[in-house]
């Protein structure tokens, strides 16, 4: 008897271009959202997005409660969930970068409450995404999360939004080669669950934004619709998989390693894309596909070496050979490196002197 099912949760209404900030309302209001919203978002996205957003929605005679989160933690989803029960709220409205738009979509997934994701910067994959990433003690698991029903990105606010965060937004989709390629060996050695759809997706996802890597400049608004419409591709690719595997791998090991030993040192898409390069070079060795992913970071200005991420050597080494350790999924880390090996491999590919 055939048992297989499967349920695709993926967002209604996706608004991409330029302004469309303002229409967040008429979003809501074609999802038959009704009642108060609770706007969760973090210091520089407040200012730039939900101030306005929120100034928008009291013109119309609604008024927000508003929570602003400083760091991605349980605790903060905590915050938020007794926001949102206090002030008899309806619906939650992420606003901001990854970690905003986490802690909203777990806090909504617990509540049982609809979310609506507006990214202020292209910065990472989590946009669209049915997964939540928070740090929790010494390990970090991809958590269900209630995906959006919708998502409005406006390209201005992006395009205007720091260049290395765009930067970061493309090598968290490059490192989507390493992701995949740790899926499938994950998938030959331990029979975990996998799908040719999600993978294939992500892979093209990483493909075309390499492709266009000649459209993404610093001031190019166009840059902006780029690497969004890829950072939504690749969260849709997790929302098929029901997991952040096309997504993340050994090199998103390393990057939540780092964010251990030197916390806000660098952008998740940043440590990623070292990352990446370093487990392609472990995945198929020195004329593998190591080169050609740092050559594409490099020519989105994103860096290729520890000095550029502003992390020093040893910290690298120590990532590497402990990282295995942060979660409970097969790669090509495997029971972990030791510590010449590690050195090795950051040094030939010249992340490391
Ligand atoms: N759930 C998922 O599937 C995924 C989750 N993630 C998670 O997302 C996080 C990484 O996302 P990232 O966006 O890098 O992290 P943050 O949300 O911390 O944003 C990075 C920085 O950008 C600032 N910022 C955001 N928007 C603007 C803007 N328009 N102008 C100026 N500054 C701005 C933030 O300001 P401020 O400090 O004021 O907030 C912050 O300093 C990680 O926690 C990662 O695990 C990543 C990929 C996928
Ligand atoms: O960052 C992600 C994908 O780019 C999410 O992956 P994690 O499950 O490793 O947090
Ligand atoms: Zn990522």
């Amino acid at each position: 008897m055939f048992e297989k099912s499967t349920w695709i949760r993926l967002p209604r209404n996706v608004v991409v271009g330029h302004g469309v900030r303002s229409e967040v309302l008429d979003v809501i209001d074609d999802l038959h959202l009704q009642g108060r919203p609770l706007f969760v978002t973090s210091p520089t996205p407040r200012a730039v997005a939900a101030d306005p957003i929120a100034a928008d929605f009291e013109a119309a005679g609604i008024e927000p409660a508003m929570v602003t989160v400083e760091k991605a933690t349980f605790d903060a989803v905590e915050r938020v969930i007794d926001v949102a029960e206090d002030e008899d709220v309806s619906y939650l409205v992420g606003i901001g970068g990854g970690k905003a738009i986490d802690i909203a979509k777990l806090a909504s997934y617990h509540l049982n409450m609809g979310f609506c994701s507006v990214p202020t910067a292209a910065s990472h994959d989590g946009i669209v995404s049915n997964r939540g990433s928070v740090p929790n003690g010494d390990s970090r698991h991809s958590v269900a999360a209630e995906p959006p029903l919708a998502v409005v990105a406006d390209t201005g606010i992006l395009a205007d939004a720091p260049w290395e965060l765009t930067t970061a937004g493309c090598a968290d989709i490059i490192s989507n080669y390493t992701a995949v390629m740790d899926w499938r060996l994950a998938k030959r050695l331990q029979d975990v669950e996998f799908s040719e759809y999600a993978a294939a997706l992500s892979e093209m996802t990483a493909e075309i934004l390499v492709g266009n890597a000649d459209l993404i400049r610093p001031g190019l608004e166009e840059s902006a619709w780029v690497v969004t419409k890829a950072l939504m591709s690749s969260g849709v690719a997790m929302s098929i998989a029901g997991s952040s595997r096309p997504a993340s791998g050994a090199e998103h090991l390393f990057s939540h390693q780092l964010d251990r030993l030197a916390p806000g040192a660098a952008l998740h898409g940043h440590q990623v894309g070292i990352g990446s390069i370093m487990t392609a070079y472990l995945h198929q060795g020195e004329d593998g596909l190591w080169r050609d992913i740092r050559d594409a970071l490099a020519s989105i200005d994103a860096p290729t070496t520890a000095a550029e991420l502003g992390i020093d050597d040893e910290t690298i080494v120590e990532a590497l050979t402990t990282c295995h350790e942060i979660r409970d999924r097969y790669t090509i880390l495997g029971n972990g490196m030791n510590e010449q090996a590690a050195r090795d491999v950051a040094h030939k590919t010249g992340v490391i002197d």
